[in-house]
């Protein structure tokens, strides 16, 4: 089984629009998809269309929560919250006439002591019955910034795999931990690492250099270019045909969530990676945010490039 976490759950709303976004104006809703979102639940929905048993955790509250909850059983997706007393937030995507996204991302309710502890607590018990973990996105307010580095630790403790894909200071401490693998995009492994980074070499060079200090799999998500994989089978980059994007929000995601799936099916890391590359260049062809149609992906899989650099 494959086991999520997701600490900043939200409910997503995106907003389809006839108009362009500007200040200022009233603007009307033509549409609106709602998910349950928080990257790790686009992650959780996407494995679940891959075919893989997925439980998805973390914190939900309030009425917004108790949606979240209806909105994963929906979609037969099983769940193991911790429940708080805050409300979950909510985020909202909106798409105008041109598919340009424009992202409102509410923070977390604040998480308390009590809450993490019983999290940690159960987070231990369902280890045992999991062979891969994902952790993403950004963390709600109450919880230090090492919270994903001791989740690592636990998950490394009892020889699972792990995938950690966030930003900033959490990425910043949980890389400390060494997780199985990473996916920052490369302004994500710019603000890790301090430095610019302006072309393919660097961006290589980068790679590296993360891959160099313990983490087995760092794989650089390139948007249309698709992502640059290092491991220590080589450095490889999977290159997705030219597709008309619809909804690019939840990319990352579904690449995390076919990993993963990877990952639990023993694929090895350069399978893994056209597989990733496959499913979320398919998520890009639909308006719903992590969700793919598995034509789209088989479609892609058989004109992805892989290149050994
Ligand atoms: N326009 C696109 N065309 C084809 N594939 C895409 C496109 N945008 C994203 N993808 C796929 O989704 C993956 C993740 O997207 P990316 O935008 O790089 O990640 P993030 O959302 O984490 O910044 C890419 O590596 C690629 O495989
Ligand atoms: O979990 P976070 O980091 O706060 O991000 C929340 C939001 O980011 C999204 O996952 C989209 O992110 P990506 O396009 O980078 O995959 C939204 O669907 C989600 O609600």
């Amino acid at each position: 089984m494959i086991t999520t976490i997701t600490l900043n759950v939200s409910v997503d709303k995106a907003y389809h629009i006839n108009e362009t976004v500007e200040s200022g104006k009233v603007i009307r809703v033509a549409t609106c998809n709602m998910t349950a979102g928080g990257k790790g639940l686009n992650v959780s929905r996407v494995i679940k269309m891959c075919g893989e048993d997925v439980l998805a955790t973390g914190f939900v509250g309030g009425h917004t929560g108790a949606l979240v909850e209806d909105l994963l059983q929906k979609d037969e997706i099983k769940s193991k919250f911790v429940h708080t007393k805050g409300e979950t937030r909510n985020c909202i995507n909106i798409l105008d006439q041109d598919n340009v996204s424009t992202e409102f991302l509410e923070p977390g309710a604040p998480v308390s002591e009590e809450e993490k502890n019983l999290f940690i607590k159960e987070f231990d018990e369902i280890l045992d019955k999991t062979n891969v973990v994902t952790i993403s996105g950004s963390s709600p307010q109450g919880l230090d910034k090492d919270i994903y580095r001791v989740l690592i630790d636990m998950v490394k403790k009892k020889g699972k795999k792990v995938i950690l894909d966030t930003s900033g200071e959490l990425l910043k401490e949980g890389i400390k931990a060494c997780p199985t693998m990473i996916k920052p995009n490369s302004e994500e492994m710019e603000s890790l690492l301090g430095v610019g980074i302006n072309n393919r070499e660097e961006i290589i060079n980068s790679a590296i250099k993360l891959h160099k200090s313990g983490i087995e799999i760092v794989v650089v998500s390139l948007g249309g270019e698709g992502a640059l994989l290092v491991s220590e089978d080589g450095i490889y980059q999977g290159k997705p045909p030219k597709i008309e994007a619809v909804n690019t929000v939840g990319c990352g995601d579904s690449m995390v969530a076919a990993f993963a799936v990877g990952f639990e099916r023993g694929y090895s890391p350069v399978e893994s990676l056209k597989y990733a590359v496959s499913v979320s260049a398919a998520n890009a062809l639909t308006s719903s945010t992590g969700s793919f149609i598995k034509e789209d992906a088989y479609k892609i899989f058989e004109d992805i490039k892989i290149i050994k650099i």
